[in-house]
């Protein structure tokens, strides 16, 4: 959907038509492009704010507040005081200042927990990232290990290495290797996994035929990928050794002659605090590691949103401000719009047989994607969805055909919203839906029984590890529940038949499909509840033309066959000009023209169509007939329908 310009790596805002999609009307926003790197950082957020808060006041205060504070050791005379002016945070039972205890407990604390985060880091790193990228023995042996180490249960193991060690020498660091050696495996085999993903990309597969050292293709093509997800794993093996730490020294296996917060917490039971109501005892670390552990969590809130960045949600101001304006409509040369007053009583009822031949309508539909910058998408389009028709949607890639496509199905998910605008579809039985007014249940069950759809890169949108007939049935279980097996088996065989495919191919997996075999099975699966609706988003991607040509013409043949509607989105407008009955152009957001396909063929009106049309050469100076025929040159045949029949070349 959003494409990234092969030179700039930029999204095709920067394109000089799309860019106008992005900008608001008469008002230059100054838009400095952001930095590589800033552009990797979470956006500021007030869970970010309140992370990074605790965790650096925390910080700071195991830094410098042993520089601070007294002798955490110090016995004086007055055990078990309550907090006061002399003592912030009270004694304990042998009169030890609790805030310097506290001090140093958090110093230590924060110590265990870095060096295990970063011991086990860099231990899931050699062991996932080495292992997956080396692939062979060196996996199969760093597998079996990160195995091995996963399966031994953590807890019993820490306390069998930490009781080992004679409690005189049980420092804080042999701690912080127990937990470190114990705590890795289970990201090591994430990232073993991500790895492996990677290690297929196609950039890295060049940078290998590029004669890259393999040090560098780790180092440089897939560590940088990895990299929030490292940041992600370290701070929680952070939040995990410090409550490890805590725990392990609650049963009194943790350092001896460290202070941890751990320590604190042991000392305050076995003096029993809790019996003595001392609360400035044991509440302060408790709450230290609390306040951490939060501090860490809603910080990984906002490192999650570098690893998908579609967690990023718009400024709440922005969207509240609607920033981007939604233009007044434009008229447009063949746009339906509202019936003008001047109208004589032929126009009008023209126009009232029209609406009762449509099946969908949409009205001055805007969709906006509510990101940091605005991208109003979909600008005021008015189209109508005759009953049976092929209605093309063309225009270059990213002027909003297929956010158009998500929004009239309501497919469309955060940052994008509808602005304004209205989708009606119109049923057989002569009632109208209201698709923007549609609850949650009523959406469920009008998708793919009224209107379905075959989304762009469908022949990847099969489950690989569900079998296609599994895959089918799913969807008739769904919507019929109560339609018996044999039917279901016998409805799935026939929609295969339909689309050309071999219906023993049922059981078959998707991996044993053809690419064409696979967008077929798709167009398969949107015709099982026999919809009135089609909507097709490029569903010959990726196809060569030999094929492509055999889908679109089994889409004409069914279409006429069954009298289903369809919206054919493509960029191809001569494929549209073969296929459709009529066809709108996109371009940045609006349609700008819309027309029968003879009319948009002989005398297009937009200047933006007459360009699109003269970008694709003709060859042999006839046009018309490859698709619904199969030949180049003749024009008649059996699949042509009324409109292209007398389509003159060009
Ligand atoms: N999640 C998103 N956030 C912000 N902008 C988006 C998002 N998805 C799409 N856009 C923008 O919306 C505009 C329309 O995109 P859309 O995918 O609908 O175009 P398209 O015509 O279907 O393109 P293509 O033919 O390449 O699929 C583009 O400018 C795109 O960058």
């Amino acid at each position: 959907m959003t494409n990234i310009s092969p030179l700039t790596g930029s999204a095709d805002e920067g394109a000089p038509l799309a860019g106008t999609a992005s900008e608001p009307a008469g008002k230059p926003v100054k838009q400095g492009r952001a930095s590589g790197m800033r552009a990797l950082l979470p956006s500021w957020s007030p869970k970010l704010a309140i992370g990074l808060f605790l965790v650096l006041g925390i910080g700071l205060f195991g830094i410098f507040g042993p520089m601070l504070v007294g002798d955490p050791n110090a016995i004086n005379n007055i055990g078990m005081t309550e907090p006061s002016g002399d003592y912030w945070l009270g004694t304990t039972q042998t009169g030890q200042d609790v805030l310097a205890q506290l001090a140093h407990a958090t110093r230590g604390s924060l110590q265990v927990g870095l060096v295990v985060g970063i011991l086990a880091t860099v231990l899931s790193a050699f062991f996932g990232i080495i292992g997956g990228y080396a692939g062979g023995a060196v996996d199969e042996g760093f597998n079996l290990f990160s195995n091995v180490m996963l399966v031994i249960p953590g807890l019993p193991l820490v306390i069998v290495i930490a009781g080992f060690v004679p409690a005189e020498d049980r420092g804080w660091w042999t701690v912080a290797l127990v937990l470190a050696v114990t705590s890795w495996a289970a990201s090591a085999r994430v990232l073993r996994a991500q790895t492996l993903s990677l290690r297929n990309r196609d950039y890295v597969a060049a940078a290998r035929v590029a004669g890259e050292k393999r040090w560098r293709i780790v180092t440089v093509e897939i560590l940088p990928n990895l990299l929030p997800l490292l940041a992600s794993q370290f701070v929680f093996a952070i939040i995990a050794a410090i409550l490890s730490e805590a725990g392990l020294s609650f049963l009194g296996l943790g350092a001896s002659n460290s202070h941890t917060l751990g320590t604190m917490l042991f000392f305050a039971q076995n003096g029993f605090a809790l019996q003595y109501e001392a609360w400035w005892w044991f509440g302060p670390p408790g709450l230290v590691i609390a306040l951490f552990g939060c501090g860490l969590s809603l910080i990984n809130f906002s490192i999650d949103e570098i690893i998908n960045p579609k967690l990023r949600v718009a400024k709440p101001a922005a969207a509240k401000a609607g920033a981007v304006p939604v233009a007044p409509p434009v008229p447009v040369a063949g746009v339906a719009a509202e019936a003008p007053p001047t109208e004589s009583p032929a126009e009008a009822e023209a126009r009232a047989e029209e609406r009762r031949n449509a099946v969908l309508t949409v009205k001055g539909l805007n969709v906006i994607y509510q990101t940091e910058k605005p991208v109003h998408a979909v600008k005021d389009v008015s189209i109508s969805l005759g009953r049976g028709e092929i209605l093309g949607l063309a225009g270059e890639s990213g002027c909003g055909k297929t956010t158009l496509a998500y929004a009239i199905n309501r497919l469309h998910r955060p940052p994008a919203e509808v602005a304004s605008g209205s989708v009606t579809f119109h049923d057989r039985d002569g009632k109208d839906i209201d698709l923007l007014a549609l609850d949650k249940e009523e959406l469920r069950q009008f998708r793919w029984a009224k209107l379905s759809m075959v989304f762009q890169g469908a022949m990847n949108s099969l489950n690989p590890v569900i079998s296609i007939h599994e895959q089918l049935d799913d969807v008739l279980t769904t919507h019929k529940p109560d339609m018996p097996k044999k039917e279901r088996r016998e409805r799935c065989e026939e929609v295969l038949r339909l689309v050309g495919v071999d219906p023993q191919r049922l059981d078959s997996f998707p991996h044993e499909l053809s690419g064409g075999m696979r967008q077929r099975v798709m167009i398969a699966m949107a015709m099982l509840l026999d919809p009135q609706v089609m909507i097709m988003d490029e569903p010959t991607t990726a196809l060569d033309v030999v094929v492509q040509r055999g889908i679109l013409r089994e889409i004409i043949r069914l279409r006429d066959e069954l009298g289903f509607a369809v919206i054919f989105i493509t960029h191809d407008l001569p494929m549209l000009l073969e296929l459709s009955d009529r066809i709108a152009v996109m371009r940045a957001g609006e349609v700008v023209e819309y027309a029968p396909a003879d009319q948009i063929y002989e005398s297009p009106q937009h200047p933006y169509t007459r360009q699109l049309l003269d970008s694709f050469p003709s060859l042999t100076g006839e046009r018309g007939a490859f698709i619904r025929t199969g030949e180049s040159s003749e024009r008649a045949g059996g699949l042509r329908t009324p409109n292209a029949n007398e389509r003159a070349p060009r």
